[in-house]
């Protein structure tokens, strides 16, 4: 089965892959903060607006010193963001806020709304916090966002409602590498996430 891209958050741990038919020459970029899927060296030009961008941001913890102030190293607290498109940062920047989760993904998936490519394809997104997590999914018909206290999965095709998903993944690089070999055809790469004493951990599976 193709679902395209799917992410994965348990409460505590996330993933997310990227399937693709169209775009396989893609790759995850580690950065501090981030995780970037961009097209690899050998990828032909494209002027498709959808396939390069962050589908995973480290949110720091809200403190009340002011901006400047705020620790800049990763701390236990905060939020991870995971998402497949230009909507993963203004979630982030919306939790950077203070926003519940649930208003950063509702608003923000409304305000990009679904692709406008030849498959309507949906934005997907989901964020692992102190207390609770959360995924969602804007499609041509539809605006969902939920709560989960299990691991749930979302997709972009045929598996577009949030479900039910059995994750054993404990650690960042078992949930990259767990997401990564799902048996979803078309597989490119994939992320972990998954919090720890320190902060959170980010893992990638490239495929290499
Ligand atoms: N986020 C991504 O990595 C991504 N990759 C491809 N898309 C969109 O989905 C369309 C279909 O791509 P594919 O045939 O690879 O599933 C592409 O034309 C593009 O508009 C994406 N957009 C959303 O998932």
């Amino acid at each position: 089965m193709y679902v395209g891209r799917f992410l994965i958050v348990g409460p505590q741990i996330a993933a997310y892959r990227v399937s693709s038919r169209s775009f396989p020459n893609r790759k995850i970029i580690e950065r501090d903060a981030a995780l970037t899927v961009a097209p690899t060296e050998d990828a032909p030009e494209t002027e498709n607006p959808y396939i390069s961008y962050n589908c995973v941001r480290r949110v720091e913890p809200r403190s009340a010193e002011s901006a400047d102030e705020r620790p800049r190293t990763p701390t236990a607290g905060g939020s991870v963001v995971v998402g497949n498109g230009s909507h993963v940062d203004p979630i982030a920047e919306k939790l950077e806020l203070g926003y519940p989760a649930r208003d950063a993904l509702a608003e923000s998936l409304l305000a990009l709304d679904y692709e406008k490519d030849d498959y309507d394809t949906p934005r997907i997104a989901g964020t692992v916090g102190e207390e609770s997590a959360f995924v969602g999914i804007v499609r041509e018909d539809a605006l969902l966002v939920r709560e989960v206290t299990t691991p749930t999965l979302v997709a972009t095709y045929e598996r577009d409602a949030p479900e039910s998903f059995d994750f054993a993944a404990e650690t960042a690089e078992e949930a990259a590498a767990e997401a990564y070999e799902l048996d979803f055809e078309h597989p490119v790469c994939a992320a972990g996430v998954a919090r720890t004493d320190e902060g959170f951990e980010f893992a990638v599976e490239n495929g290499e």
